[in-house]
């Protein structure tokens, strides 16, 4: 017995007999006793088994057995119970002591408990393959179901289907609302979504507001679309979280595999590529891949890296389109972004502007155009009247944003440009999402002076009487009233009801995209305050500008 270690502190330590049969146990040490909770009398002469129960692998009782029998070491972790019934991992090993004649009398088992350990491990693995906020899994594990249900799907000339799942105005729920509230709605969503699948299907959430779906052994192709219109019906119910009442909706992108697929992977960038064509297409609604999809979204991929180093090479220019009153005196100007690609040549703002606005390159952007409006208004402003302002276009994340005031304080300030030169447009849109929060975000840039005008004015989804509520100094009317107001009476009673109202509401009313004499005279016999538009000047560069102002200023004398 003295090769028996007993100073093992935690170990806990069992002998049994080599040589008689089911081994039984003649020794167990103060640790097996506190680990097991069985005392020595009540364990001596039984075969150590009774610490085996439900959920013990029989494999791993064989592998035991084997190694008696053999007379060799084992070392293994298994889960066993103690006395009270519970369960815990237990990591064994067992040595036979043998006799000079090289057979076994003894075997030694030395016992640990690392149930502790055990479980932080299975936490780990289960962190690896899973998020931690709605308990779905993860990429890691969605990529490894893809390529087994792939695999299956081949072998048995079955089709499969991923469903990209991005839901639409996610990002100013966590902006306004916070994370807290943010986080709720993706457990909410995780779960509805759980509830409309079955249990074969495989669904994960890939981060952020996106959730992926694998429909393995699909047997018709329009079945993914069912599933996909069902999901979009689950979203759109109601949320209540906390005190408020929240509506969602999401873009689905389906890809489905052929015959022809080598790539598991290429179906979950195909899925996201036909979910970006239904964000195009208006949101709430589903695509599926074609590739056609492929080539356009490619295009905008590559506009995507393009702008990354246009911002870095500052390739953008400001152009500025002057605004003129009824009398035709100067009343300001609009600062328009402009980029010039070195191999594309121009890109169109309306199509950069949202790309930018998707992938966050926005703010960079505004920052700069911010900055080189600002100290471009101040060369002008000994050229020009008072009362003239610069006005510069806000984009939506830009508002949203929780240091927008602070930032563009410090624009003001770094610059030396008066808020009383600066007039931000803002879409309909923008103030849609938590009005409350965004009206106070207006207040307060009143407060510093700067003026508000609503821009693309009757495009959106906003009443006029919403107006009233609005702490708002203008409204531009959108270009495409203005297009057909002469031939149009039924767009012309649009903008005459608009500049009503908005004039009794004590608002200015601007007219964009004025290109005729014809539509002057209307909006003027309407009593249109501001015109802007190619019949008086296109934007244009700083240096023809000063020259623009230059002959103005000639012409008024
Ligand atoms: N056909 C026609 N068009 C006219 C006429 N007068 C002005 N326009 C065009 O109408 C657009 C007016 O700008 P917007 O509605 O704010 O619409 C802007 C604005 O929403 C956005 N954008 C431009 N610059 C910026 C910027 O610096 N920041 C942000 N966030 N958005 C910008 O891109 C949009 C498009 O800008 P642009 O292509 O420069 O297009 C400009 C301008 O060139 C006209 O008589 N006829």
């Amino acid at each position: 017995m003295s090769r028996i270690p007993g100073a093992i502190h935690s170990n806990g330590v069992l002998i049994c007999e080599a040589r008689s049969e089911d081994f039984p146990i003649i020794y167990v040490n103060p640790a097996f006793v506190e680990i097991t909770g069985y005392e020595l009398e009540e364990v001596q002469n039984r075969n150590c088994r009774f610490l085996q129960g439900p959920d013990t692998d029989p494999a791993q009782i064989n592998d035991i057995r084997q190694a008696l029998v053999q007379q060799r070491d084992i070392s293994l972790t298994i889960r066993n119970y103690r006395k009270d019934g519970r369960a815990f991992w237990n990591n064994v090993f067992i040595s036979p002591v043998r006799a000079n004649d090289g057979h076994a009398t003894h075997f030694v088992g030395i016992i640990n408990d690392i149930s502790e350990y055990k479980d932080h491990e299975n936490e780990l693995a289960f962190h690896a393959t899973h998020d931690a906020l709605t308990g779905l899994g993860n990429r890691a594990l969605f990529e490894d179901r893809l390529q087994h249900d792939v695999d299956l799907a081949r072998r048995h000339h079955q089709q499969l289907a991923v469903l990209f799942i991005d839901l639409d105005e996610f990002k100013p729920i966590n902006d306004t609302l916070g994370h807290a509230v943010g986080d709720q709605v993706l457990i909410h969503v995780a779960r509805r979504l759980e509830e409309a699948i079955r249990p074969s299907d495989t669904l994960c959430r890939f981060g952020g507001d996106e959730f992926v779906l694998l429909l393995p052994d699909l047997d018709d192709p329009h079945h993914a679309q069912e599933v996909a219109e069902r999901l979009l019906l689950e979203l759109a119910q109601p949320y209540r979280i906390d005190r408020h009442e929240l509506y969602l909706s999401a873009s689905i992108g389906i890809a489905l595999s052929d015959e022809a697929l080598e790539n598991p992977a290429a179906l979950l960038q195909q899925a996201d590529m036909a979910m970006y064509k239904a964000k195009q297409q208006g949101r709430n609604t589903l695509q599926t891949f074609t590739y056609d999809i492929n080539q356009k979204l490619t295009q905008r991929v590559t506009l995507r890296n393009d702008l990354q180093e246009a911002i870095t090479q500052e390739q953008f220019e400001l152009h500025y389109q002057p605004l003129l009153t009824r009398d035709g005196d100067i009343h300001g100007f609009e600062a328009l972004v402009r980029w010039n690609h070195p191999v594309k040549g121009p890109i169109s703002p309306g199509l950069f502007i949202p790309i930018a606005e998707e992938t966050g390159q926005i703010i960079g952007l505004s920052q700069w155009v911010m900055e080189r409006a600002a100290k471009d208004f101040l060369k002008l402003q000994p050229l020009l009247p008072n009362h003239c302002r610069m006005a510069v276009n806000l984009s939506p994340m830009q508002f949203h944003r929780p240091s927008f005031l602070s930032s563009l304080r410090k624009t003001l300030e770094v610059t030396g440009l008066p808020p009383t030169a600066l007039e931000l447009e803002l879409t309909e849109g923008i103030l849609m999402n938590d009005t409350e929060a965004a009206i106070d975000t207006l207040h307060a840039l009143r407060g510093m002076g700067i003026s508000i005008t609503i821009d693309d004015f009757g495009t959106g989804f906003s009443s006029l009487s919403y107006l009233r509520h609005l702490p708002i100094d203008k409204i531009k009317i959108d270009r495409s009233f203005i297009l057909n107001i002469v031939e149009s009476s039924k767009d012309a009673a649009v903008v005459q009801g608009i500049i009503a109202l908005a004039h009794h509401l004590e608002l200015n009313v601007v007219a964009e995209g004025v290109e005729t004499s014809a539509q002057q005279q209307h909006l003027l016999a309407l009593n249109c305050d501001v015109l802007q538009g190619f019949l008086f000047a296109k934007p244009m560069p700083f240096e023809p500008l000063t020259h623009w102002l230059a002959v103005q200023q000639q012409n008024a004398l």
